[in-house]
């Protein structure tokens, strides 16, 4: 079955660039960028991804994105997740990069931009694989930081196709960044947000009613209101879900409990994603495999999953 859902040609609209460096690469750019590191080597950093929550994992996620210094480091971060793409039939991604990760270390935007964009360029030329960059902002700092941030990606305005919203979403609901929200889709971006993983039904309706978001990240959530469920249904919005994220984050406490295959039975468009498949045990086919290893997902169920993020890219081909 591995093998089967690895040819199923797919598209991944749940990806966070920093989320894919694998200690490997940790550790190569550390030592390229003369970094010392708190972890020994390799398999000591791997055994910290033990997370409990969202925010254990976080606190790491930012740690390791430390490494990340020249646009160099960023072209081979992106080229590394592209042949794993490549590799797993992925044809379309729409990955997510976190700006501020970086610029409130003092990299330059635009060092980190360029590195991206030079590897999605070559991606598509030499992989052929097609993709849609989402500048995510982070929801723990405020709206005027978000603010600054998109000022300062409006002179690339055409490297990236939409905003989204990340980080620790309890506590930081959709409305805290309305404004910048609105100011995004006038310069004719889309919108996307993460609502729903650990926060409460209420993000995704702020989320879909206040950002005007195209798709939900996660919102695994929508099922304990059945009024949401209904509308995200009946208008057929995309849920980006990340099954081996879930488990390992304890949304859900195994992935026998996983709520994708009954979302996907009630006519809800969900699609399988990776999250940070650095941290999270694997990448898209990994998460396929899951579903087939604990819900019984069939093929045909695979397919549908498959097609949905095919129909559910921003970016169509
Ligand atoms: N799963 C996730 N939720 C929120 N922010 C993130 N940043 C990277 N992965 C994330
Ligand atoms: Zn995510």
């Amino acid at each position: 079955m591995y093998d089967w859902l690895n040819a199923l040609p797919k598209a991944e609209l749940h990806l966070h660039l920093e989320g894919s460096l694998e200690p490997e690469l940790l550790f190569a750019l550390a030592e390229r960028n003369k970094i010392a590191l708190p972890w020994n080597d390799v398999d000591t950093l791997r055994k910290a991804y033990a997370f409990n929550n969202l925010q254990e994992f976080l606190d790491l996620y930012y740690q390791g994105a430390d490494v990340l210094r020249t646009s160099q480091d960023f072209y081979d971060l992106t080229w590394a997740y592209l042949l794993r793409c490549k590799a797993q039939n992925v044809i379309h991604t729409e990955p997510f990069f976190d700006p501020q990760t970086h610029t409130d270390r003092g990299v330059p935007f635009e060092v980190v931009l360029n590195g991206i964009a030079a590897a999605l360029k070559d991606g598509e030329q030499q992989l052929g694989i097609t993709s849609g960059l989402i500048l995510s902002f982070l929801r723990h700092l405020s709206e005027a930081e978000a603010e600054k941030t998109l000022d300062q990606a409006l002179p690339f305005r055409d490297a990236f196709v939409a905003v989204g919203l990340d980080s620790s979403e309890m506590g930081h609901p959709p409305s805290k960044f309305q404004r910048v929200f609105d100011r995004a889709r006038n310069e004719g971006f889309f919108t996307v947000a993460h609502a729903g993983e650990e926060g409460p039904p209420e993000y995704i309706w702020e989320a879909l009613d206040l950002l005007k978001v195209q798709r939900i990240d996660h919102g695994v959530r929508a099922i304990e209101d059945e009024r949401l469920m209904q509308r995200i249904i009946d208008e057929q919005i995309p849920l980006t879900v990340c099954p081996l994220s879930n488990t390992k984050l304890r949304v859900f406490d195994d992935m026998a409990q996983h709520n994708i295959l009954d979302m996907l039975e009630r006519g809800v468009k969900v699609t399988v994603n990776s999250d940070d498949p650095a941290y999270f045990g694997g990448y898209v086919t990994e998460n396929f495999h899951a579903l087939y290893t604990a819900l019984g997902m069939t093929q045909d169920q695979a397919k549908r999953l498959a097609q949905n993020s095919l129909d559910a890219r921003l970016v169509k081909p």
